[in-house]
């Protein structure tokens, strides 16, 4: 079991993911088996409501799974005491509380959280990787402005900057491009797939694009009512995965293309 997983970032095995409430269940989506290597760009697709969020909370060990495993690289997640976890994933969610009076660097300093000492004193390491960090993402320019100074797009470089500064193997996003206009939604995809080639880190986000990430993504789970696929894009394309996706008749699937159209 332990050699079949070591060179996986994110494994689950019959995964269930819903909610608990007394003694009823909420079950959102069950029987998910993905396999994430290092490097790999992962986006979770589907309907609004489909589940997205919950998985990528259930992966994050923020809520308990319903049934089922998951593994971050070789471990059990629910073996993982939280400051390990902090090492192994950073987290960006939409709706974070974060105080926008913090200037970008500050910000971006968050992400050394995990191996600061009690009083927070950033190292010389960690001053390096937040300059990495902030490099990378391309926002050296914005290091002393505030973080309400920012657009919703350099606000997002910013978020995704902090995540690289906390320096773990996975990084899992949610909604990443909401509210960003089309090329700041490719700018930001690309972004995540480069960083992912220069940094060999895995990075699994939620997204409406879905006609980016057939593009974009090494990997896609799509999420549909109780039934959760995963693969290459060309995998799902060539099984016809995406061509049920939505309600019929306002927008289909077009082959040639490869994306979604209206259906005129
Ligand atoms: N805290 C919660 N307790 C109970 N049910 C919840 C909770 N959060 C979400 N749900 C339900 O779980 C289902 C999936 O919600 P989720 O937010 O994961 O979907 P999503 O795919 O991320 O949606 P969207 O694209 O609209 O962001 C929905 O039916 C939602 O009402």
């Amino acid at each position: 079991m332990r050699s079949e997983i070591s060179n996986t970032v994110l494994k689950t095995e019959n995964l269930s993911i819903g909610y608990r409430k007394k003694n009823t269940v909420n079950l959102i989506a069950s029987e998910i088996d993905i396999e994430v290597k290092p490097g790999e760009l992962v986006a979770v697709i589907g309907v609004n409501g489909a589940g997205k969020s919950t998985l990528l909370k259930t992966l994050s060990g923020i809520i308990q799974s319903i049934d089922g495993q998951v593994f971050i690289s070789s471990n059990k997640l629910s073996k993982i005491n939280p400051s390990d976890l902090a090492k192994n994933i950073s987290i960006v969610l939409t709706e974070q509380f974060l105080s926008k009076n913090l200037s970008v660097i500050e910000l971006v300093a968050l992400g050394r959280q995990p191996y600061t000492n009690w009083i927070g004193r950033l190292t010389k390491t960690d001053l390096r990787k937040i300059k990495k960090a902030m490099a990378l993402v391309g926002i050296e320019n914005l290091r002393t402005k505030k973080c309400y100074e920012l657009s919703d797009g350099q606000m997002q470089k910013v978020l995704i900057a902090r995540a690289i500064a906390q320096d773990t193997p996975l990084v899992i996003l949610d909604e990443p491009t909401t509210h960003l206009d089309l090329y700041h939604k490719a700018y930001v995809l690309q972004l995540l797939k480069k960083l992912t080639r220069k940094t060999n880190k895995t990075i699994v986000f939620a997204s409406h694009e879905i006609n980016l990430a057939i593009q974009l993504c090494d990997k896609i789970i799509l999420m549909q009512e109780k039934k959760v696929q995963f693969g290459t894009p060309k995998e799902l394309l060539d099984s016809g995965a995406f061509s049920d996706l939505f309600p019929k008749g306002l927008i289909k699937f077009d082959t040639d293309s490869s994306s979604f159209k209206i259906d005129t």
